[in-house]
């Protein structure tokens, strides 16, 4: 029934005309494809995907310049990427990174949640929803290569994954720093931190709005590894083959086993926390505060 539901929000997000014609878009053939076979780079717009069939893992490479902010548009290309890996029997494994030098993801696109009507926020709570789901179960292995700042939904982003590795700069600071803009973490935001985390870590993080840099990302278990920054990637591979040499059937069955009562918290009050999503966004005092940030961010130029 929830898959169901799930599948309505992906169906009618690739109706959508900006979404049509992202199915594939033929590349060059990746320097990951796995000793030539031919096999090309695929994905859309600002999702590229380097397929290394031999291995059996994809990369996929987030390329929404500048900052790679979720937009409607971008997590409809990543959900399509990842149902189209995960809908190809050559793939056990993705490895979540990024193309924008020096940033994972700034996060939720603040401009998809300020002045916009509240038809809109439906819609775009609808695929941030979808996205987590999506990534939290998936049956692939996720493994994230962080390679720039990561802060609130680009942090969550990476906690969807199963490992992450970060790169040691320590302008690279992660952590769900929704406080500092005057908003909340929803509470699925807030159970994945916990399941990673634990409570109390929690508790101080959230309230805080902490952006942990490397180090003390590693101590906290935010990411479980932590390397120099041209290692990030090559060591996102090591670790995927690691954890595909684990029977798949067992693996995807103990990750379902740890994950579904987090994802079913979500899925039975899915409709509710749009509704509190739409309530909280739409607050005078919240489109103050949210758009007072990004002007801030917009000073921060000039
Ligand atoms: C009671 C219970 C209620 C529960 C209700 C639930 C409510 C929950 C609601 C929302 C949850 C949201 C989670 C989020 O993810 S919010 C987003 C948080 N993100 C951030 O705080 C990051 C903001 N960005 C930055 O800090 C920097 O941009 C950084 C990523 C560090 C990159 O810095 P730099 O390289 O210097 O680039 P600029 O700052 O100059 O940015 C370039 C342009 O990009 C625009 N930008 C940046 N971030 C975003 C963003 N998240 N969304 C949209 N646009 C963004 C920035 O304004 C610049 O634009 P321009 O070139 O036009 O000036």
């Amino acid at each position: 029934m929830a898959l169901a539901v799930g599948m309505r929000v992906l169906t009618r997000a690739l109706l959508r005309p900006w979404a049509r014609g992202l199915r594939v878009a033929p590349g060059r053939t990746g320097p990951a494809a796995g000793g030539g076979d031919g096999m090309r780079c695929f994905g859309s717009p600002r999702v590229l995907v380097e397929p290394d069939p031999a291995a059996g893992v994809a990369v996929v490479k987030m390329r929404n310049p500048p900052v790679n902010s979720l937009s409607l548009e971008f997590l409809t290309e990543l959900l399509i990427s990842l149902e189209k890996l995960e809908n190809d029997k050559t793939f056990h494994g993705i490895i979540l990174t990024s193309d924008c030098p020096g940033i994972f993801s700034a996060g939720l696109d603040l401009t998809e949640m300020c002045g916009r009507k509240p038809e809109h926020y439906v819609e775009y709570w609808k695929a941030v929803q979808e996205t987590w789901l999506r990534f939290y179960l998936s049956n692939l292995v996720v493994i994230a290569a962080i390679n720039g700042v990561s802060p609130a939904g680009g942090c969550l982003l990476s906690l969807t994954c199963d490992y992450r590795v970060l790169a040691n700069n320590p302008k690279y600071t992660i952590g769900l720093n929704e406080t500092l803009l005057g908003i909340v973490a929803p509470f699925w935001f807030k159970d994945t931190m916990v399941n990673t985390i634990g409570h109390r870590a929690t508790e101080r993080a959230l309230q805080l709005g902490l952006l942990f840099p490397p180090a003390e990302a590693l101590r906290v278990g935010v990411v479980d590894q932590v390397v120099p920054e041209d290692q990030v990637q090559s060591t996102a591979r090591s670790v995927m083959a690691q954890w595909l040499a684990i029977p798949d059937h067992a693996r995807q069955l103990t990750k379902t086993l740890m994950r579904k009562p987090t994802a079913d918290r979500l899925l039975t009050e899915r409709d509710a926390d749009i509704q509190t999503f739409v309530r909280f966004i739409c607050r005078d005092s919240v489109q103050k505060s949210l758009h007072a940030y990004l002007e801030k961010l917009k000073q921060k130029k000039g």
